[in-house]
């Protein structure tokens, strides 16, 4: 590993970084959930501490120039939480309001998510604060072209692998896969995954969180006693987790009742036509409007009646305010962090299964790897064998923490928490690595 010190990145200290975060923000809840399984462990306030701090951060400028000629300077982060088990990994994130404290608390879940599902990564993430939708093709390519040279002393395919987030997609992997491969003068297919297949992605990539949220969703039905083809979802996001999550479920036979993005959120008690929905999408840009369904406020669509709720967006989007209001029998957290820690209490308290994000949206990442052990190995799988390793992955998964939940009394996010941040400790332990 190169030593980041002679590049220029700063590091960080155990009193300045990680902190709580915003109160009842993503940062305090990803530390609530850390100083648990710490308790419950038995582990002390030395793993507490390096647990609980970020290994690197940097904050980097990103000066772009303009389709009008002028030059903007946007902040871009990428956080480095954890690399003890292997490379750090993690998406890249464009959203509004990004911020450091954000990308802290999506690079500790990621940690535990990787070791939960046991690949061989730590956890990173990254992120620029914009609203992607408000500049042009062009715009982006420079935006990303440039935050990547910015944080090009922290990535690399044995270091750091970044992948798509919010509001990034295969072609901005693309870029930095790009970027990337021209200042080393080599092509480099390991140092991002998520890429298109054409140039070194992994068949099933796209899909591949959302087939994992799908296939969580049915094992949880079933541990509910629910059939498929009996049971209803509701999914908020259409984008590139929701919009197959709901396609998915809709073909394993549920009926998927409500959608929604940022617009907005449509409804038919009967079951919405998954498919000419994704037509009408693409059409439009929107769920909003689709012929035949009902037109309904997006907040007022969580609070459905519905077996299975999968928030597929941002996060913080189940709280102290409307969790009570929850009428779904389980939560399937396709997104990272959309239920807070009052929320999370509160639909515990009332009988509502959580299946949390690190396990049930680390389909993505699982295929993150399997991209990446073809890329390293130019050694290309078919879509049967990625789609059927990632379910086997995900069963196991489930079921480790379905097991150490009921032999442990705990919730199914303690349950994850606890397995991960041990397999972490462990890790740090047996290399000697610790206070
Ligand atoms: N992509 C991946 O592989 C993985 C993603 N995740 C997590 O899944 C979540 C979604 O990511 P992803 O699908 O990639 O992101 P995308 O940017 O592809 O899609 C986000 C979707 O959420 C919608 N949205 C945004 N804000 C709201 C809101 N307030 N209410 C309803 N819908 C909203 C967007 O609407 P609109 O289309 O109108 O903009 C869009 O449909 C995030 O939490 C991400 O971290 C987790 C694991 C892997
Ligand atoms: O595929 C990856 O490497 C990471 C995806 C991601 O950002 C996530 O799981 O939250």
């Amino acid at each position: 590993m190169r030593d980041h010190e002679s590049w220029g990145v700063s590091t960080v200290s155990t009193t300045t970084a990680g902190g709580a975060g915003h109160p009842g923000g993503p940062l305090d809840d990803a530390q609530a959930q850390l100083a648990f399984a710490i308790d419950h462990l038995g582990l002390g306030p030395g793993p507490h501490a390096v647990l609980a701090t970020p290994r690197r951060e940097l904050t980097v400028s990103v000066p772009v120039r303009m389709d009008d000629g002028s030059t903007q300077v946007f902040t871009g982060h990428r956080v480095q939480h954890n690399f003890t088990r292997g490379p750090a990994k993690g998406g890249v994130r464009y959203a509004p309001g990004v911020d450091l404290d954000e990308v802290r608390a999506l690079a500790m879940w990621m940690t535990w998510k990787c070791a939960l599902v046991d690949v061989p990564y730590g956890g990173a993430k990254g992120g620029i604060n914009i609203d992607p939708r408000h500049f042009s093709e062009g715009e982006l390519e420079r935006i990303t072209r440039r935050y990547t040279s910015e944080i090009m002393p922290l990535i690399g395919p044995d270091q750091d692998i970044p992948a798509p987030d919010v509001g990034t997609s295969e072609q901005t992997m693309a870029w930095m896969m790009d970027t990337y491969s021209v200042n080393q003068g080599r092509t480099v297919l390991g140092v991002v995954t998520g890429k298109p297949v054409s140039v070194g992605g992994s068949l099933g990539r796209a899909s591949a969180t959302s087939r994992g949220v799908a296939h969580i969703t049915l094992l949880a039905l079933a541990h509910r006693g629910l059939e498929p083809t009996r049971s209803t979802a509701v999914v908020q996001g259409f984008g590139k987790v929701g919009r197959d999550t709901a396609r998915l479920l809709a073909e394993a036979g549920v009926r998927v009742i409500a959608v929604s993005d940022i617009d907005g959120a449509v409804h038919d008690p009967e079951g919405l036509d998954v498919h000419r929905l994704a037509r009408h999408v693409d059409e439009t840009g929107t769920v909003t409007g689709f012929a035949g369904a009902e037109a309904i406020d997006g907040g007022a669509m969580l609070e459905l009646e519905c077996d299975a709720l999968v928030p597929a967006a941002v996060e913080g989007v189940l709280t102290e305010e409307n969790a009570d209001r929850v009428r779904a029998g389980l939560v399937v957290e396709g997104a990272n962090g959309p239920t807070t820690k009052a929320a999370d209490a509160i639909l515990r308290a009332k009988g509502v299964l959580v299946v949390p994000d690190i396990l049930a949206n680390a389909g993505g990442v699982v295929v993150s790897y399997f991209e990446w052990v073809q890329a390293n190995q130019a050694y290309w799988w078919t879509e049967d064998e990625v789609n059927e390793r990632l379910r086997d992955r995900m069963t196991m998964a489930w079921h480790s923490v379905l097991t150490y939940g009921k032999q442990q009394d705990l919730s199914l996010r303690e349950a994850a928490t606890c397995l991960a941040v041990h397999r972490v400790w462990e890790a740090h332990r047996l290399r000697g690595q610790y206070p």
